[in-house]
C-alpha cells in the first residue's frame, strides 16, 4: 500500500490594495491523506477513486464525495488526462481533512485547486512537473493567481503574468467548462483536455516581519467568490487606480490611490519593527472593498473605524479575499481586536469565530 499526505495552506488574497495580485499563505491546512492499493486489479468506485471527507461543511454535505464532481479530484483528473491517464490508479483513496472555512475569503477553493494539481502529479507519477508548471495548471482553473500562488509557494507573495504568444492567449481564454467539464457535459470524452501554455504565472516572495500576526474574523455566512466579483464595476474611476500629473497637490493625492498603496505594502509589511501608521495607510483600497460592502453588512464601518490610533497593537484591517472574513494585522492585543470586530458584526445579527494565524509554508507532499 502506497500512502502520502498533501498539505496545503489557506490564504488571504489582496491584503487591501493588491487586488488579484498579492496573497498571503496562512496557518490553516487542507490535508489529503492518500492511499493507493495497487494489489487490486479493479475498483467499484467511479474513476477508481474513493473520496471521504471531514471538516468544514461536512454536516451539510457541501463538498461532493463523487470524484467526478469534487473540485480536488476533478482538478487531479485534469492533470492526469493532460498526460493520457484517463482515471486514478486502481485503487485510490483520498481522505480530505479540511479545516478551511468554505466561501469565507480564506482561499478554500485555491487550496483545493493546488492540492488537486499536486494529487494529479503524485498519483500519476508525473515527477517532471515542477512547481512552476503546476502553477500553470492551477491558473487554467482558478484564473486569478493570488490565492493559488500563496497556497502553492507559501509566504507573502506578489504574483504576475507575463505576456503570452497569440496562440497561447487563445488557450488561456478557453472556458473553464472545457478544462473541468461537468459530469453532465461528459467528463470522459476520451480526448485530451486543453493543456495550459507554459509560463503563464510567476511569483515573487516578499519579506514578512516576524512581529506581525494575522487575526482572521470569520462571519458565519458564505460569500461565493463569483458573486463577490459580479458586484465589481467593469470600469473604474481613473482616480482610484492611476497616477497622473495634475496642477494641484490635492488632486495629485486623489489620483494615485491604489497604485501608491500597493507600492508601499510589501515594503511596509517586511520592516522590523513594523510602522503601524505606514501599514494602515498601505492596506487601504478603492478597487474592491467598497463595492463588496453590499454583500457584507458592517464592512465599511469596520474598515474605517479600526486604526492603529484607535486600537493598541493593530496595524491595519482589510477584507480577506472576496470576504466575508476580515483580516486584521497586529503585533499584540489580538483577542481585543477580534472582539471589537465581532461586536460590530453582532449589531448586524452576524455571529463570527476568530483565529490567530501566522504566515505558512507552501504545499508539501509528506511520504509515509
Ligand atoms: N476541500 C475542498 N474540497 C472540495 N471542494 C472545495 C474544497 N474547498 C473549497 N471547495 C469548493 O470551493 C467553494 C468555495 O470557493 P470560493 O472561491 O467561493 O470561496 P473561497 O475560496 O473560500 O474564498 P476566496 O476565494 O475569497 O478566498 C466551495 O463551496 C466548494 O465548492
Ligand atoms: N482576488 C480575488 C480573491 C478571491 O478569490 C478577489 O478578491 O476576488
Amino acid at each position: 500500500m502506497e500512502s502520502f499526505t498533501i498539505r496545503t495552506p489557506c490564504s488571504s488574497a489582496n491584503i487591501g490594495p493588491g487586488f488579484d495580485v498579492i496573497g498571503l499563505a496562512l496557518s490553516i491546512y487542507l490535508e489529503l491523506r492518500v492511499t493507493i492499493d495497487r494489489t487490486k486489479t479493479s475498483s467499484d468506485h467511479p474513476l477508481n477513486c474513493r473520496v471521504t471527507y471531514e471538516g468544514e461543511g461536512e454536516e451539510t454535505g457541501e463538498v461532493s464525495l463523487d470524484p467526478s464532481a469534487n473540485l480536488i479530484t476533478r482538478v487531479a483528473l485534469y492533470v492526469l488526462r493532460c498526460h493520457d491517464q484517463r482515471n486514478f490508479p486502481v485503487e485510490t483513496h483520498v481522505h480530505i481533512v479540511n479545516p478551511i472555512p468554505l466561501g469565507r475569503g480564506l482561499g478554500s477553493s485555491g487550496a483545493a485547486v493546488v492540492a488537486g494539481v499536486m494529487l494529479g502529479k503524485e498519483v500519476g507519477g508525473l515527477h517532471h512537473l515542477d512547481d512552476s508548471r503546476l502553477f500553470d495548471f492551477c491558473l487554467m482553473i482558478e484564473r486569478h493567481p493570488d490565492n493559488v500562488g500563496a497556497a502553492l509557494f507559501g509566504g507573502f507573495v506578489g504574483t504576475y503574468l507575463k505576456p503570452l504568444a497569440p496562440e497561447d492567449v487563445a488557450r488561456v481564454e478557453i472556458p473553464l467548462s472545457e478544462v473541468l467539464p461537468t459530469p453532465a457535459g461528459g467528463l470522459d470524452t476520451g480526448e485530451r483536455p486543453p493543456e495550459p501554455p507554459h509560463g503563464i504565472g510567476h511569483h515573487i516572495k516578499f519579506p514578512w516581519s516576524k512581529e506581525i500576526k494575522a487575526v482572521a474574523i470569520i462571519p458565519n455566512f458564505e460569500v461565493p467568490t463569483a458573486k463577490a466579483r459580479e458586484v465589481l464595476p467593469k470600469v473604474y474611476p481613473r482616480q482610484d487606480v492611476v497616477s497622473a500629473y495634475l496642477p494641484t497637490y490635492k488632486e495629485q493625492l486623489n489620483l494615485t490611490f491604489n497604485m501608491q498603496r500597493i507600492a508601499l505594502l510589501p515594503v511596509a509589511l517586511g520592516q522590523s519593527p513594523p510602522d503601524p501608521e505606514l501599514i494602515n495607510l498601505a492596506m487601504q483600497d478603492k478597487l474592491h472593498q467598497q463595492y463588496r460592502q453590499t454583500l457584507i453588512p458592517g464592512l465599511e464601518e469596520i474598515v474605517q473605524s479600526m486604526s492603529p490610533s484607535s486600537q493598541e497593537g493593530l496595524l491595519g484591517v482589510c477584507l480577506s479575499g472576496a470576504g466575508p472574513t476580515i483580516l486584521a494585522l497586529a503585533t499584540s492585543h489580538f483577542e481585543e481586536i477580534a472582539e471589537r470586530i465581532i461586536a460590530r458584526f453582532r449589531k448586524e445579527n452576524i455571529d463570527c469565530k476568530w483565529k490567530l494565524l501566522e504566515p505558512a509554508e507552501g504545499t508539501k507532499v509528506i511520504k509515509a
